[in-house]
């Protein structure tokens, strides 16, 4: 049973409401209920103690006494802004709050409340509709009366004897767009000063207990981020929110490349709560490096070792994109919008994703937060640098003469399979070598492709059983908020522990990459990689083997077009992975590829890529998908 922690009366606009703020610990379905019966006796003042913040809410319950109705809308306790207290001088005479009981104990048929908006003019919200049976006809509560109505209009006494409305203003997030977050605003009119005294001073105790929200954030603004735009973004849009929801923040304006990774390297960073940048993936990589180098630092790690196992750093990162590209946030929030990153970072979203390390012959190189390529990518990243004059058009120029280049490099993988639960295909047979880690014994072997019938499958020696099994299991479901996928790994395994199983690949390949997130922009809706999960320990290795100019330019228009298929090309192998060691076989500088990690020029006669789970922590919310089904088909086995 909800319990009411503090009821009042109330006029949004010329419609009078019961205002409550209540505990619903009601099972899950309910919580959002709009038909849930509450009490309107309460105290004036509401105990912290009694404060659940997760399960706090407040309804505003419509008293409509000309359609018999009754509408309910709710807000969570974590959607709320803030409270703001006002008196504004009127014209018109006071409101008649004087309300009997037993209306406003009355319930009917829910109905959407209208809203002021800041950012649209007047916006419906959705509430859920559903017929309830009216226990009474509700007494009319504010009967039409000529006396109150001629009284409203102009008179010259109003000038000597102004009267006050006593206003709280509620601002709130509204997440009914699941993926893009608005802010609403709503001018709440009590009837006394003392009842707004009270109600402000309830919200405010009831938004002092959300303690997952940050207080102090630093924030790094590239001024060059997104061709200038970044500077814009954060003064007018951002900044703003962040004040009005009473967060301190340091702001920092770049003045060179590395300024932010040497600034959370070396300063105290003692007082907050987040690192924020406001730019693209370039920035992001600033910040990440940042944090994870100084808690490496802090740990007494050796960075430089293959096997280092990464520690978390308290502190979480946030992203306002304004960026070119915004690989991260479109990854970890669906868009690239600044108000919807500021909104997530403002309550305290939490998103733990998984970072790899980068390490060649010599140590460690960089982190791996989105992708990492070897060949044809690698490639226009290390023309475009050389072609910096020509702006953004040289990445279209340098893909250009690349793809027209068609070069393969011939190169050998040794690589780690994740475990079987989220392994996806792919290996072509007669490619493969299977090396079982533990005693180093290798099997070659012949892995079918995933369109092979199970029958098939099970036709294979016992070891190559366990591995097929492991590898054809699919894993077409996207990361999504609350992903159970990028949980599940978080619980203990019950089963027998199996020991990581390794396959060596070696042949000609135009491009090899490693993609830790899906790689969507707004150049490829679904990226690359669209089923990686964030959090869940793998990433995705995809090898496009030499071809003719057409298989791959196929490759290429499938990756902008729709990247959950790009397996059914003949030339593309997919692998989920944890690790993977990548050895390009020729000496000769010419004959060799360039690399390329987060958009970064690497070097390296060998590369080793090596997955940490979940050591970053993001204030994202991670990508809350209207209907998981419309975006996620189901793949059809295709049998040619
Ligand atoms: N004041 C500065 N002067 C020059 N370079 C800077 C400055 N501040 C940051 N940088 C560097 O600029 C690079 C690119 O910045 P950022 O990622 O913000 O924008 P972008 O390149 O437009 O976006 P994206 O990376 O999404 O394509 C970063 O790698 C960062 O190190």
């Amino acid at each position: 049973m909800p319990l009411t922690l503090y009821s009042t009366t109330c006029f949004i606009k010329n419609d009078l409401y019961r205002l409550h703020i209540y505990v619903n610990d009601d099972d899950d379905d309910k919580k959002n209920s709009t038909d849930t019966q509450l009490s309107s006796f309460t105290s004036t003042d509401i105990s912290k103690e009694s404060i659940k913040p997760s399960l706090t809410q407040i309804k505003f319950q419509l008293i409509n006494e000309k359609k018999n109705t009754n509408t309910s809308k709710i807000i969570i306790l974590n959607q709320l802004l803030n409270v703001q207290q006002t008196k504004i001088i009127t014209k018109k005479t006071r409101r008649n709050f004087n309300i009997s009981t037993e209306v406003l104990n009355t319930y009917g048929t829910i109905t959407p409340i209208v809203e002021q908006s800041k950012q649209t003019s007047c916006t419906t919200l959705n509430t859920q509709i559903s017929e309830i049976v009216v226990p009474q006809t509700p007494i009319i509560s504010r009967q039409f009366s000529f006396g109150r109505f001629f009284s409203t209009q102009s008179n010259p006494d109003d000038k000597l004897n102004p009267t006050y409305k006593s206003i709280v203003k509620i601002n709130y997030v509204d997440i009914s767009n699941s993926i893009r977050w608005n802010i609403k605003r709503l001018e709440v009119e009590v009837e006394t000063e003392d009842i707004a005294n009270e109600l402000y001073m309830n919200l405010n105790l009831c938004l002092s207990t959300l303690t997952q929200r940050p207080q102090n954030l630093l924030v790094f603004i590239n001024p060059f981020g997104g061709k200038g735009r970044a500077p814009y973004v954060y003064e007018k849009q951002v900044l703003p929110i962040f004040k009005e929801s009473n967060i301190n923040v340091k702001g920092i304006y770049t003045e060179r490349a590395n300024h932010a990774h040497d600034y959370i390297l070396n300063e105290d960073l003692s007082g907050y709560d987040g690192l924020i940048c406001v730019g693209g993936d370039g920035m992001f990589a600033e910040l990440c490096h940042g944090l994870l180098l100084r808690t490496s630092h802090e740990a007494h790690l050796d960075i430089h070792d293959r096997q280092v196992n990464l520690i978390r750093p308290d502190l979480k990162i946030g992203v306002i994109p304004a960026g070119s590209t915004d690989a991260v946030v479109f990854g970890t929030t669906g868009l690239n919008d600044p108000i919807t990153s500021a909104l997530q970072i403002i309550v305290g979203e939490s998103l733990l994703i998984d970072i790899a390390t980068v390490h060649n012959e010599k140590g460690f190189v960089r982190f791996m937060a989105t992708m990492l390529a070897y060949g044809f990518f690698g490639d226009i990243i290390h023309q475009s640098d050389k072609w910096r004059c020509l702006g953004p058009l040289r990445y279209d120029l340098a893909g250009f003469c690349q793809f027209i280049s068609n070069k393969s490099y011939h190169t050998e993988l040794t690589i780690t399979l994740a475990s079987s639960s989220d392994s996806t295909q792919i290996c072509q047979p007669g490619t493969v070598t299977l090396m079982n880690n533990t005693n180093n014994e290798t099997t070659s072997s012949s892995i079918p492709p995933l369109t092979q019938t199970k029958d098939t499958i099970n036709s294979t020696t016992n070891t190559s059983n366990k591995v097929l099994d492991k590898i054809v299991t699919p894993g077409l479901e996207f990361c999504r908020r609350n992903c159970e996928q990028c949980a599940l790994v978080d619980k203990p395994h019950t089963d027998k522990v199996q020991s990581p199983l390794q396959i060596k690949c070696e042949g000609r390949y135009t491009t090899i990459n490693c993609l830790n997130m899906p790689g969507r922009c707004a150049k490829s809706k679904f990226g690359m990689s669209p089923y990686v999960h964030l959090g869940d320990g793998t990433f995705d290795l995809i090898l496009v083997k030499r071809s003719w100019f057409t298989g791959f330019l196929r490759f290429l228009i499938q990756v902008a077009s729709d990247g959950r298929t790009i397996e059914d090309l003949h030339n593309v192998e997919r692998h989920r992975v944890s690790e993977v060691l990548i050895r390009p076989m020729h000496t000769d500088q010419i004959r060799l590829g360039n690399w390329a990690c987060d958009g970064e020029v690497i070097s390296g006669n060998e590369i080793k890529i090596r997955i940490h789970r979940q050591v970053l922590n993001l204030f994202a919310s991670g990508i809350q998908f209207d209907n998981v089904r419309t975006n996620n088909p189901i793949k059809e086995v295709k049998t040619n």
